[in-house]
């Protein structure tokens, strides 16, 4: 069993590595970061979606941009798109498992706000619907995925694709990545100098 321990180890740090190779992901992370961060600073805000693992995972993003990560500094404007049971019930039981957060960003999307999708397979029926949406709104969208996109890829303006197949680890990237996102956002807001004089520097 400890061998089975290693072994799983190594392959979360091989997948991370791969990660880090490939430079055309920290590329795409930064201009996310800039685009949410420009989105967040004209008053627009940041949705996020995901199912299973990956909606926890929207939940915790959100968490580090209304709350805070490396900084105290005023808080960002993000919303999950997982935590609401009435909406996710209701729309699942009235409509079907699919319109779950599409029918969010019916209701609260606008115009200039930044969509992230949390897929590791890019396949996921409620994720590709709500990307759908997004784009006959006018909202950016960003995919966190694995495996080869999957079908999220033509929907997404960045789509980050973690070179993996095996769900967990695309998921422990997606968790990297996301927390270097917010990261990134607190800088091209706050600025660099985080710890002596954070303030928005749009206001
Ligand atoms: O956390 C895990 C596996 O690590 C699972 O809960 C996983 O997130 C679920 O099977 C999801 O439904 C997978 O959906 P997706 O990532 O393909 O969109
Ligand atoms: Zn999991």
């Amino acid at each position: 069993m400890k061998d089975l321990v290693q072994k799983q180890l190594a392959q979360s740090i091989a997948t991370l590595q791969a990660v880090l190779a490939d430079e055309t992901i920290s590329h795409t992370l930064v201009s996310i970061a800039k685009l949410t961060a420009e989105a967040m600073q004209s008053g627009h805000k940041l949705l996020v979606a995901g199912n299973g693992g990956s909606a926890a995972d929207a939940q915790h993003l959100v968490a580090e941009f209304v709350v805070r990560l490396t900084v105290n500094r005023a808080a960002l404007r993000a919303i999950a798109l997982t935590t609401d049971t009435s909406i996710l019930t209701a729309a699942g039981n009235d409509y079907g498992f699919d319109h779950l957060f599409s029918r969010q960003i019916e209701a609260i999307g606008q115009r200039g706000d930044v969509f992230l999708a949390i897929s590791t397979s890019g396949n996921s029926k409620n994720i590709v619907k709500a990307l759908h949406q997004a784009k006959m709104i006018g909202i950016a969208t960003i995919g966190f995925s694995g495996n080869d996109g999957g079908l999220m890829t033509p929907l997404c303006d960045y789509n980050i694709v973690i070179p993996s197949a095996v769900t967990q680890n695309i998921q422990e990237s997606h968790l990297a990545l996301e927390h270097i996102f917010c990261m990134l956002v607190e800088r091209f807001t706050f600025g660099h100098d985080l710890d002596k004089k954070p303030q928005i520097l749009s206001e």
